[in-house]
Formats: C-alpha cells, structure tokens, sequence
C-alpha cells in the first residue's frame, strides 16, 4: 500500500448524459415535484461520488456538487438574499434560489459573471444591505450523506472567505475588515460542526490568492485562517488554490494551516520555482496538482514522475497529495462515447474520468510500483508520439502565412472617423439605431430539424430549407418589429463556437463532450489538435440569403479568434497566440468572402476575449496585445464602407476598455443589464470613441422588460456616451428565449428607441 494520497477537488455536475441538466430543466417546467427532483438530484450526486469511490481516490471531494452554481449556494447558506426576493430568514427555499440565478416576474436575477478566466458563470454575491447568518452547513450535510449512504469519509468543499468576498459585489474594500469581522464567526461556526461530526480533511477554495493581492488584504487573510484553525484545530484544513500560481509564495505557505495545494499545471512552473528557492513548510502537506483540470490532453507521465521526483526534495512522501491541478468541473465527463473520434486524438485525450485513472496511476508510480509503471508510461509514450507526429498536427502553409504577417495584415485601410463618416453615407441609419446580437431562439422545432439531420432523417436539401424558414421567418419578423439592422438568426448553428470548430481544419468535436457554461446550460467545445486551416465559406450561404429577403442591412455574424480559442480546448505544443493568429487568418477568409458577397456589415463576437485575460497583471499586456492583433487579422481587410460589429458578454470591461479601443471595430455592443450601473460609472471617467450600444436588458431571464425600464437605461447611458455613437440591443444572443417573449421584448426595445429619440431630440443624421 502505497503512502502517498490521492485526491480530487471536484466533479462536473452535469452528468456523462446531462442528466443533471435535464433534470433542472424538467423541475423549472414544473414536470416534476420538488421532492422527486431532490430525489433524482440525490442519486445523480452519490453516482458520482461512488465512481470517485470506484477509481480509488482517498480524498474524495463532498459539497461540491450542487443545485444551480456553488457561489450561489454559498450565499444562500449565509443567507445573502437581496430585499427584492422577499426572503424573510431561514433556510433559503428553492424558489428563491432560483429566483436569484435565474429572476421570476417580481425580481430580476443576480448578475452573473465569469469564474476566473473559465467559461464557467458564477452568480454574483450581493452585500450591500447584507445581513449574514448560517441558514445551514452545507458542506456538514454533503459530508453526512456520504457517510451515510456510501460509507465515504468525504473531504467538504467550502468556497474560502476571502474568494467568496473578493467575488461579491456591493462594497468598498475598505469595508474588507468589517465584513471579514461579519463573516468569520460564520465560517467558524460550519468548521466546528464538521470538526464535532469527525470530519478528517477540508479543502478551503482560495482562487483569489493566485491574483494580485493587494498588501492591505493580507491582514485579513491571515486574520480568517488564524481564528480557523482556532476554532478547528483538529480539522486538517487544505488551503486550496488553483488556475495560477500563487504571488506570495512565502505568505501564502506561512499561513496557519495543515496543507497548501498548488497547481502545478497552469502557472505550474512559477510554483515550482516558489518550491526551490524557498522550499516548503516542513509541518504542511503539499497537495500537488499535476493532472490538468482545464484541459482534455492526456497527462505525461513521464514528464509528471520527474516532478514528483523533484517534489520529493521538498516533502516526504506521506505529505504529498496527488491531484488535479484544479476542480474537473472545467472538463467533459468521459471519453466512454467518443469512438468516433480520430484513434491517434481519442488516445492522447483523458476527459474527467480517465483523468482519476491518471491520478491513481500516478499514485502508484510514485510508490515505484515498477510493474504498473514500465507498462503504464511506455503506453503513455507510445499515445502522446503519436499524436506529436500526427499528419494534422502542422500545415507548412498555414506556417507560413503566419511567419510571414507584418503589420500591415494587422490595420484598417482608414481611421475610425473616415469610416465612420463613410458608413453613414452608405447605411442612413437613424440616431440610436437598433439592432439584436446574432441568435434568434433555438427552439425545440429547431433542435429536433438538426437531430434529424444528424441521424440522417434529413438531407443536406430539407435541412437547409428548413433553416431558411425559420430564417425568412424571423426577418420577416426583424422586418415588422422595425429593427433596424437584421440578423439572420444562427438557425443552423448548434453554439457559436463549435459550429466554427466542425467546419475549419484542425478542430475535432466530441459526441457528448459536454461542459457545464451557466446553470442548466452546457457547452461541447471543440478540440484544436492541428493547425488550423480555412476549408470553405463557412456562413456564407445563410447570410446572403437573409439578406435577399431585406433592403435593410443583415450583419453577417463570425465568432472572432479569441473566443474561439478561449472556448475550445486547445494543442499545447505551440504557443496559444500562434493558435489565435492561425484561426484570424481562416477567419478572415470568411470576412472577405462575406464581403465580397455583398454583405457590408460583419459582426466578429468576442465574448471571451476578456474571460481569457491572465489572472496576474503583469501577465496581462502581452495576451491583449496578441488577442487585440487576432481580431484585427480577421476584420482588417475590409473597406471603409464595411461596418465591422464586435460583441462581448458577461464579464468586467473597464480593465480592458484600451484594449477593446484598440481592436479599432466599428461598433461593440456590450452586455450590461445586470450590471448597467456599474458600467456607465465606468465611462464617466473613460472615453470611448467609437460606436457602442450597451445591452439594454437581461437575455437570460424570460421577463419581458418594459419600454420605460429600457428607455431608462438608454437615457443613463446618453449621460456617458455620445449620443450619435450609440446603438440599443439586447444584451447577448436570444437563443436561449421563447419566441413570444422574444418578440415582446424587442417590441419594447424599438418603442424605447423611439421615445429615447424623441427626448433627447438630436437630430437624424
Ligand atoms: C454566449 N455564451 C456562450 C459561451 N460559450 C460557448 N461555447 N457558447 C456560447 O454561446 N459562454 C458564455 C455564454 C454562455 N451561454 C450559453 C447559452 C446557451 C447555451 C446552450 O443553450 N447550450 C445548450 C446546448 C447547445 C447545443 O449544442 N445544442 C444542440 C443540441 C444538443 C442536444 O441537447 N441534443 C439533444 C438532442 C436534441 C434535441 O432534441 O433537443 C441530446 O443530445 O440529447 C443543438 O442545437 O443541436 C444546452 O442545452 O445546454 C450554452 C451557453
Ligand atoms: N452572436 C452570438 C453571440 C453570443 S455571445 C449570439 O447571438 O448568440
Ligand atoms: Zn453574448
């Protein structure tokens, strides 16, 4: 028996089938009691746990697994409730929890915004006004029941106090010590009952201790986990971060408590450089995080053994943890159904199954089981070789064509006020002209055409005329509306970013390679394991006929480089940039082919672009400059006259508005409803130059905004913004809505465009 342990740090909620999703979304439709959904909920829960059980991991992670978003639920058990959901005290009930992630037709929800640099969507905490109480311990009943019912001594999870401040919203820092004050007798309260319950190991989720911490912060930090481990001395307390390595190396592992865990993947080196030069406490456990909880490659276990080896200098075996190097929530389920994949791709992929496989196989090649360690690694090499010398993996042209860039590849024929001035002689648009973001709703009509063509139930022909129906439908509805630049709908993608992936060389998709993105919703992104090679026109057809059935402009819609990077699991042989400017320069194909097609506006999304910015500062100038220089690869080309849109959603823009400035788009239309306040005080003090439109209300609530509360947002935004840049849309893409609610929101949305017109009286260009 080997001494060394093995641990996970979380497990996708979803489902290898999604069934956690569906039985959400079952619940939301009122199919099923509350009862019965808990029930299904349980099961799903402890299968989960019993495979980690299966595969032998020792520390296996409870708590983590929840009903909608583990902030939230952290919230609710400390009843961080807004006033507008009428909670009264007590154990939150589900609806209100809903309510919170999802909005009802008295409140709107929280906001909602990226987890770190992931594609995963936390529900923002809200504090002001906040009055905390333990309505329950969570992670004590998570680690009950798996005692109970599966005779697991399970290793509660617990977002950390200072992470789950830093996430919330509706304070200064300056009030950090006061709410610290607030909420450590709380979190002292949940450590002494799961002590009393016999509770062994706890793993504290600090993430924030991987950003910039500002010095004043670090009192408080030390504040928390010396009045913790106070009040919970015998609970070994795992302080737990991940993403990137930790700054302050020597604070971080000086802090009272019994295991550091650090991940070795991503800022992997930073850590291990924090290890040589000053070593690690002798009285801690290192929990190490090798497996890549961000990523779908398989491990090299050969390349892992020596760093175990390397770890060994710095701790004794019987204090080192082997782990992923964050939580596998980032990761698809299991590998179980993708036989369709590529043999040499499917072999060099561990999804989050194979991936507690790699982390006990490691356990025992660290304890130099030497049978399962010459077989295993030389299995291991053989898969990884070749998928190295993989035909797919490098085209001499693609090479080429990015060696040879120069800057000129990289900058628009004129600047932005001749543009400007050009795009209005061609395009007459009316002041504050208004437009949507791309999707119209995916319906279940829409999803069950393209099952059928998937199964072969329909041709290539009755496909394509179906999406042209749905197409000619909602134009003809943009049309009556009296929307003033049309879309076409995206009827025939299935996402925004693995349509992309099936049609360009260098992507493979999965058959159930699904991620959890926001509450029931997931996302399948594709696989970049080749260099990325522009095939054929990829939106062409769609757009050209949307726009044959309007005079009006229709954006011709792309996903732009960084977003299709960002959200795609990606080789990591070649650096990421390179990566971003191959798939700029398919996608500027794209462009010149819409272009020369006739279509004169092109909206290049790039919602990720800000997900993707590197946790620490100092990392941040050279991601944006690369990012900022994909995007211009692939909407520089054009003339004066074509109108380039960008979009971006659900994340903090004012960090970044330079360089959204930079990326030099006609127009960017930024999602804000949920946080519209916060953005417009940001323009107070930045300038930004071009056209904007900021969302002017919630996609993701079924709630059909009022003209006056939209009307509203447009005025507040006038104070900020010049008026003859301004452009009114909806937040994000509507594929998640109902058609009827669609229609009554943007019905809306036109009305207060004509009222905002008539008050603030500029006259039409
Ligand atoms: C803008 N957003 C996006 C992000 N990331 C992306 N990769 N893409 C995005 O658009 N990140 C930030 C935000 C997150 N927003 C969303 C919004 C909506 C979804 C979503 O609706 N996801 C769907 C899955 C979409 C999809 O691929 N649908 C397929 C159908 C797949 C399916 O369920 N098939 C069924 C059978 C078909 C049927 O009869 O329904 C099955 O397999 O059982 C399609 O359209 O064909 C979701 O349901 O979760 C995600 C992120
Ligand atoms: N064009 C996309 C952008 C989503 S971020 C859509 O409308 O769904
Ligand atoms: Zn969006």
């Amino acid at each position: 028996m080997s001494q060394w342990i093995s641990s996970n740090l979380g497990y996708p909620r979803i489902g290898a089938n999604r069934e956690w999703k569906k039985a959400l979304e079952s619940f939301w439709a009122g199919k099923v009691s509350e009862s019965d959904f808990l029930a299904e909920l349980k099961g799903i829960r402890l299968g989960h746990l019993r495979l980690q059980q299966e595969k032998g991991i020792n520390l296996i992670p409870v708590g983590d697994f929840s009903l909608y978003d583990h902030v939230l639920d952290t919230s609710t058990m400390f009843g961080i409730v807004p006033k507008r959901y009428g909670y009264e005290g007590g154990e939150v009930s589900l609806d209100t929890y809903y309510a919170m992630a999802r909005g009802n037709d008295q409140a709107a929800a929280s906001e909602m915004t990226k987890w770190f640099n992931t594609n995963y969507h936390y529900i923002v905490p809200e504090l002001a006004d906040a009055n905390p109480s333990l309505t329950v311990n969570r992670p004590l009943h998570a680690y009950l029941e798996a005692k109970q019912e599966l005779g697991i001594e399970g290793k509660p999870v617990l977002l950390g106090l200072y992470t789950f401040l830093k996430l919330s919203k509706g304070y200064a820092n300056a009030e950090l010590p006061s709410l610290v004050e607030r909420f450590l007798p709380l979190y002292c309260e949940v450590l002494s009952e799961l002590q009393q319950a016999g509770v062994q190991w706890v793993q504290i989720d600090e993430p924030s201790l991987v950003t910039d911490i500002p010095a004043e912060d670090w009192k408080q930090i030390e504040r928390i986990y010396e009045e913790l481990n106070k009040v919970a001395p015998e609970l070994k307390i795992i302080l737990q971060t991940y993403f990137e390595a930790v700054g302050d190396y020597e604070k971080v592992v000086s802090l009272p408590v019994q295991g550091i865990g650090l991940d070795l993947v991503h800022g992997g080196e930073a850590n291990l450089e924090h290890l040589r030069e000053y070593g690690f406490p002798e009285d801690k456990v290192l929990a190490a995080g090798l497996i890549d909880g961000r990523n779908i490659w398989r491990s090299d276990l050969t390349e892992h053994t020596q760093v175990i080896k390397e770890l060994g200098k710095f701790v004794s075996p019987d204090r080192l943890i082997i782990q992923p190097s964050s939580s596998l929530l980032h990761t698809p389920v299991s590998l179980a159904k993708e036989d369709a994949l590529l043999p040499v791709l499917r072999n060099s992929l561990a999804f989050a199954e194979e991936k507690l496989d790699e982390i006990q196989l490691l356990v025992n090649i660290a304890a130099e089981d030497e049978n399962v360690i010459q077989e295993a690694l030389a299995e291991n090499r053989k898969a990884l070789s070749e998928l190295k010398t993989s035909v797919f993996r490098s085209n001499g042209t693609v090479r080429e064509a990015v060696n040879n860039l120069d800057e000129s590849s990289f900058v628009r024929k004129s600047d932005f006020s001749t543009r400007h001035a050009a795009q209005q002689k061609r395009f007459h648009l009316p002041i504050l002209p208004t437009t949507t973001i791309g999707s119209f709703p995916q319906t279940a009509e829409v999803r069950k055409a393209r099952r059928q063509w998937r199964n072969g139930q329909l041709d290539n022909q009755q496909y394509e005329a179906f999406v042209d129906e749905q197409t000619k439908e909602w134009i003809d509805i943009q049309e009556e509306l009296g929307l003033d630049v049309l879309v076409h709908g995206e009827f025939e993608r299935t996402d925004m970013v693995e349509f992309f992936g099936e049609k360009l060389g260098g992507f493979a998709f999965t058959a159930g390679g699904w991620v959890q993105s926001y509450g029931s919703r997931c996302v399948k992104p594709p696989i970049i394991f080749g260099d990325v090679v522009y095939q054929e026109p990829m939106t062409l057809r769609e757009t050209v006929y949307a726009q044959s059935l309007t005079k009006k402009p229709v954006k011709g819609m792309l996903t732009g480089p960084v977003t299709i990077l960002n959200w795609s699991f990606v080789r990591t042989d070649i650096p990421r940039s390179e990566v971003a400017y191959q798939i700029g320069l398919a996608l500027r194909e794209e462009v010149e082919a819409l272009e020369s097609a006739g279509i004169e506006m092109i909206q290049v999304d790039e919602p990720a672009l800000r997900e993707g910015l590197p946790l620490k500062k100092a990392d941040h100038e050279s991601y944006l400059t690369d990012s900022v220089k994909a995007f211009k690869l692939s909407t520089s080309s054009v003339n004066d006259t074509t109108q380039i849109h960008t979009h971006m959603c659900y994340c903090e823009f004012h960090d970044v508005i330079d360089s959204i400035e930079a990326m030099d788009a006609d127009v960017i239309s930024l999602e804000t409803s949920r946080s519209h306040g916060e953005l417009i005080e940001n323009f107070k003090t930045q300038t930004y130059d071009k056209g904007i439109g900021l969302g002017v209300y919630d996609i993701h609530s079924p709630r059909v905004p009022s003209v006056e509360e939209m009307k509203e947002v447009v005025v507040s935004a006038l104070d900020v913004l010049d008026p003859e840049l301004f452009w009114i849309n909806p937040d994000c893409g509507l594929k998640t809505r109902g058609k009827e609610e669609t229609v009554a929101a943007l019905r809306n949305m036109v009305a207060a465009a004509g009222e905002a017109r008539n008050e603030i009286q500029v006259p039409s260009l």
